[in-house]
């Protein structure tokens, strides 16, 4: 059996503080009809590709901050998504805030699911590397409050069954880990998709801004190398809301090169075909974790 097909990553560009869920919602069918066209069978979104990156600001006001977040996926906002990707017969990614009622608790979560051709979701991540900080810092340019509105996500790195192989998931910050992608292809992870929502300012180090690109490459490419599966890793791009988002969607080969990338910060696809049969020219030679790895080497890793 071939286990070849076409996948896009779809990266978005700015999506405004006050641009209803429908609308992002229409742009994201826009480019899951241009794939399907161009052949696609698996559409990557980005991180938080319903709303605006909101952890840049403070919002106090429970209602308000809650506004950003989805009960139920999927819901009447998002379902025109779900049904178009149906009708055409093309799985997707797609990154979110989640509000979970779990023991009686309201839970907050950036999260992840991927979806299958027919509809069904397939798998759910919880984003387990949260950047940033818990509370407000006056001397920073924009907020990146991750730590205060996310819970660590309870879902670990899981891999799932789906388009004819194993798929893993991650978002943003977790690419930047390389026990991320070892973890997932330990598991047996042949695809690892991924959102992101980069600035290209980095305040605590801004003598790395002009390296964010590379640093994003860098993460991705040596995930796939190393683990010998494919990468799927989509930005929110742009100016949005004054701050710029670095673009750089791509699709990477097991052997770590990048074989499609978008041009610009716009809505934009970038596409290439998936053999995921090419995972066993890293993870039968170079990478053959059976015969190569040496675990007891690598005890502090796990150290808390
Ligand atoms: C800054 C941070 N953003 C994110 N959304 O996790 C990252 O790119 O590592």
């Amino acid at each position: 059996m071939t286990r070849k097909f076409i996948a896009a990553a779809a990266q978005l560009g700015p999506i405004a503080r006050d641009e209803p869920r429908a609308s992002a919602v229409a742009r994201m069918q826009k480019l899951l009809i241009d794939a399907h066209r161009r052949g696609a069978e698996l559409v990557v979104f980005p991180e938080l590709a319903l709303t605006t990156f909101f952890p840049r600001w403070l919002i106090e006001d429970e209602a308000e901050l809650d506004a950003f977040y989805e009960t139920e996926m999927p819901n009447a906002e998002v379902q025109p998504l779900f049904d178009t990707a149906r009708e055409l017969g093309v799985g997707f990614y797609l990154g979110y805030a989640e509000i979970a009622y779990e023991n009686g608790q309201k839970r907050r979560f950036n999260t992840s699911i991927t979806v299958e051709k027919t509809g069904q979701i397939i798998g759910k991540y919880r984003k387990i590397h949260l950047p940033g900080h818990p509370e407000y810092e006056d001397w920073r340019p924009f907020q990146h409050l991750e730590k205060r509105y996310f819970e660590h996500g309870n879902l670990g790195f899981g891999v799932f069954d789906g388009f004819g192989g194993k798929l893993g998931m991650c978002l943003c910050n977790d690419r930047r880990w390389p026990e991320t992608f070892r973890v997932l292809g330990l598991r047996g992870a042949e695809l690892v998709m991924l959102g992101y929502n980069t600035p290209v300012h980095y305040p605590l180090a801004p003598e790395h801004d002009h390296l964010q690109d590379f640093h994003n490459h860098l993460s991705m490419q040596a995930g796939a190398y190393a683990n010998g599966c494919w990468v799927i890793g989509t930005a929110k791009a742009g100016r949005e809301e004054g701050c710029d988002l670095i673009g750089g969607t791509c699709i990477i080969a097991p052997t770590g090169e990048i074989i499609a990338k978008t041009q610009g910060f716009g809505d934009e696809l970038a596409m290439a075909e998936i053999d995921l049969d090419r995972c066993r020219e890293l993870r039968e030679n170079v990478f053959n974790f059976a015969l190569h790895r040496e675990p007891d080497d690598y005890r502090d890793i796990c150290a808390g």
